[in-house]
């Protein structure tokens, strides 16, 4: 069997055809004799996934993949035993050998072990069972939700609140991560403590953030003539024990599993914030369509399988191509923070240095993720993409349906950019002078929803959750552990603790700020 590295050579070896050559038609002679260009490239390379109601296009034709390339990268995947991995992370089995666990996210939608699907949906059963009393007045009037978490704790809930209860919101949710206090203090000032409950979400529930920004929420709720402040606080967390002596009532926890990771766990109790805005209907129909995604990932082979195929084409420009960063731009205005979301999904994954067998990787591992809405970033920061020296591989994620009820210009004129946008990025221009050339040849991919409802954005997640995992196995990864993050964490205890010595840069603004012991 051919080697991932020489695998890796070959593809370095390839021929490099522009974008435009890979879509003339009458491309002949030579190797590319059969290379499909036109509508032909357009259909080898898009596909769809349906979902319960309505579907998502995938369009992965301007970008550099061709017969060759993917070819090299089918091998790449049986070599890096791909589908052995994706069967252990559907089976249950370890994939997190540094932490000695499984992953199993995908169980909190309904796919996999059956076990441990029902545990889950037995966990989803329960968190409903207390969203809609909490509607139906259980627990008084409750006006607003202040979520307080951080990290896969808030952004996957600040995502799904911000992008499903834009119409209809059962109750008005605020998420807190920052420990500047700057950000709780804004969420006190649009709420009316009488009306507030407060979900700490925490899977350790010993984030210190979360900690202290819950202490100092109880302390307002408090001091604005609340009786039982502690009678507000719901908990979602791997930790009920924790939340119990931090003195949550056991009927108010909400549990999930140890199994699943912080920035992975949107689809467990952590997403109660999303059903409280939403209703549980809706969440069911987020479930869902992560589920659709679930089932065409695992069902699927080879450069056919519309996840594996982006992880050929991502993995194309880090390691071929020797792009650095990647760039997502929601042509819609409900996806705002979805780059944020993909940053901690991607960058805390694949932001690695070691194999998962613990020797250094062989090649660059995740790109640095950015990205904004369209169409604001063309006026802002397109000017790099169309003009500057380095290469940034971009996509697009745009709805057919509107989000908006105004006159159909708004999304007429929204749509139209972001595929003229892909189509000027491929195409360029010969300019009068070099200042108004456009070099063209840069790749995007586009991602097209039929409508951006619940289902859909639950299939945008799970692609990318998948996505990230793809990646990281024909890379050699593991991708669910973020050792990463915690030698910052210590320092801040050790300067807490005081009296320890750091670099005289360190000490001298510890000094200068006062903080040091
Ligand atoms: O949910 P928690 O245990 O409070 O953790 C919150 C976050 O903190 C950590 O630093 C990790 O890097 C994240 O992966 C995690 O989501």
């Amino acid at each position: 069997m051919t080697t991932a590295a020489e695998l890796w050579t070959r593809l370095e070896n390839l021929p490099r055809p522009t974008l435009g050559e890979l879509f003339s038609a009458d491309r002949d002679g030579g190797e590319g004799a059969d290379e499909p260009g036109g509508a032909d490239r357009v259909a080898m390379l898009s596909g769809r996934i349906e979902l319960d109601d309505g579907g998502i296009l995938f369009d992965w034709s301007k970008t550099h993949l061709d017969r060759a390339a993917i070819a090299a990268f089918e091998e790449l995947a049986v070599a890096m035993d791909f589908a052995g991995m994706r069967a252990k992370l559907f089976g249950g089995e370890v994939v997190n050998p540094t932490e000695g666990r499984a992953a199993d996210h995908a169980t909190l939608r309904g796919t996999g072990d059956e076990a441990k699907v029902e545990e889950a949906m037995a966990l989803i059963e329960r968190m409903g069972m207390l969203v809609e009393a909490i509607h139906q007045g259980a627990l008084g009037e409750v006006e607003h939700l202040i979520h307080i978490g951080i990290g896969g704790s808030a952004l996957g809930p600040a995502l799904g609140v911000d992008a499903l209860s834009r119409d209809l919101s059962y109750c008005d949710v605020h998420v807190v991560s920052n420990i500047d206090g700057v950000a709780l203090e804004q969420a006190f000032a649009a709420c009316d403590p009488a009306k507030t409950l407060i979900a700490v979400a925490s899977k350790t529930f010993t984030t210190i953030e979360t900690m202290t920004n819950a202490e100092s929420a109880l302390k307002w709720l408090h001091d604005n003539g609340v009786s039982d402040p502690g009678g507000r606080v719901i908990a979602l967390t791997a930790n009920p024990e924790g939340a119990v002596e931090w003195g949550v009532d056991e009927t108010r926890i909400l549990p999930f599993q140890e199994s699943v990771g912080g920035r992975y766990s949107i689809w467990s109790s952590i997403g109660f914030p999303i059903a409280m805005a939403v209703g549980m209907e809706d969440f069911r129909a987020f479930l869902a369509g992560a589920r659709a995604v679930d089932a065409h990932f695992r069902d699927t082979d080879g450069a056919a399988n519309l996840v594996l195929r982006a992880a050929f084409a991502d993995l194309y420009y880090t390691r071929v191509r020797g792009c650095q960063t990647r760039a997502v731009f929601a042509y819609d205005e409900r996806l705002g923070l979805f780059p944020d979301y993909l940053q901690q999904l991607e960058m805390e994954s694949n932001g690695k240095r070691v194999t998962a067998d613990m020797r250094p990787v062989d090649g660059p591992t995740a790109p640095i993720t950015w990205g904004g809405v369209g169409t604001d970033a063309q006026h802002a920061v397109f000017q790099l993409l169309h003009q500057g020296t380095h290469l940034v591989p971009v996509d697009f994620i745009a709805s057919i349906a509107p989000g908006d009820d105004l006159d159909p210009a708004h999304h007429r004129i929204l749509l139209m950019n972001c595929f003229a946008q892909g189509a000027a990025l491929m195409a360029g221009k010969a300019g009068e002078d070099p200042a108004r050339n456009y070099p063209g040849d840069r790749p995007s991919a586009t991602i097209l929803c039929d409508d951006l409802d619940a289902g859909a954005l639950g299939a945008l997640i799970a692609f990318h959750e998948h996505r990230t995992f793809a990646n990281a196995v024909l890379m050699g990864i593991n991708p669910f552990d973020q050792f990463g993050v915690e030698l910052g964490k210590a320092m801040a205890k050790a300067i807490e603790k005081g009296g320890e010595e750091f670099d005289a840069s360190t000490d001298a603004l510890l000094k200068t700020a006062g903080l040091a012991g």
